[in-house]
């Protein structure tokens, strides 16, 4: 299998002297969904952020297909990035919110609108094209993001919390929709959370780390097949796997884990 985003001896240490990430390694390959795993402060964030492009190890490297974020940045439109606040411009209804990134690299306005309209009917909003972002709940911006950075058909979506500010029906509903996109799509997704269920419900595996300076403490690979319906929770597996993640994030020993 090729790899999509390699991670080598990496460490991380800011002006301030904060040491974000120390010799971190992780590969992953072509479409996995991998969640980064750890407590607040760990370096989720700053290790997801390098892959797009933002900051560059102090040591070790970084590589997305091969190449350096910064180059696939540039060159290409294999990387998208969604983040916690749906980032979206108010003055622009939500069809334009979407095609704006594509309207500013060019091409085909005809194919770019049907792209548009396309992913936001995935993702649920295909009544809501012309409605404006402060007609939206919180849930339906955050599609309207996840939509925006679908459209550019990345190879590579990166995640960093994007859930963590709706309430608990509707970050359901969109890890749903999440994992649906990711199989109708088989792009590779890497996803930031420190919440367990999350995790243990979206990945493939999970890269667990450790408090800061971040390492990769444990990688765990979650054997539930997919499609995972909600009431996958109810399965005794899935609680296992929430335990034992709980575990190795806690930094339990491996007598104390229920797997
Ligand atoms: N630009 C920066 N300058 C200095 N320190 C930084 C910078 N960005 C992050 N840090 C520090 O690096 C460490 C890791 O931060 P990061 O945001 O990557 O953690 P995280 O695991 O994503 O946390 P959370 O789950 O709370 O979002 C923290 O101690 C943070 O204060």
């Amino acid at each position: 299998m090729q790899e999509a985003v390699v991670f080598q001896q990496v460490d991380k240490i800011f002006h301030n002297e904060t040491v974000a990430l120390s010799n971190f390694n992780l590969s992953v390959n072509q479409g996995e969904l991998v969640c980064f795993l750890g407590p607040s402060g760990c370096g989720k964030s700053t290790a997801l952020r390098m892959v797009a492009g933002l900051g560059e190890p102090t040591n070790g490297r970084v590589h997305v297909f091969g190449y350096s974020p910064k180059q696939l940045l540039e060159e290409t439109n294999d990387i998208a990035f969604v983040f916690q606040d749906a980032n979206l411009l108010p003055w622009k209804n939500v069809l334009d919110n979407v095609l704006l990134p594509l309207r500013l690299r060019g091409g085909n306005k005809k194919e770019q609108k049907k792209e548009a309209i396309r992913v936001l009917k995935m993702v649920g909003l295909g009544d809501y094209l012309k409605a404006y972002p402060r007609q939206l709940s919180g849930g339906m911006k955050m599609r309207v993001s996840i939509a925006r950075a679908l459209a550019a058909k990345p190879k590579l979506l990166l995640m960093d919390e994007p859930f963590a500010a709706l309430d608990e029906i509707t970050r359901q509903a969109l890890q749903l929709e999440l994992l649906d996109i990711w199989q109708k799509e088989k792009m590779t997704i890497l996803f930031v959370t420190h919440n367990v269920y999350e995790a243990v419900l979206l990945s493939n595996r999970i890269a667990v780390m450790s408090a800061r300076p971040g390492r990769l403490s444990s990688l765990m690979d979650i054997d539930i097949s997919f499609p995972r319906p909600l009431s996958i929770r109810t399965n005794p597996r899935f609680s296992e796997y929430v335990d034992l993640a709980s575990a190795r994030l806690e930094g339990r020993s491996e007598r104390e884990e229920v797997l």
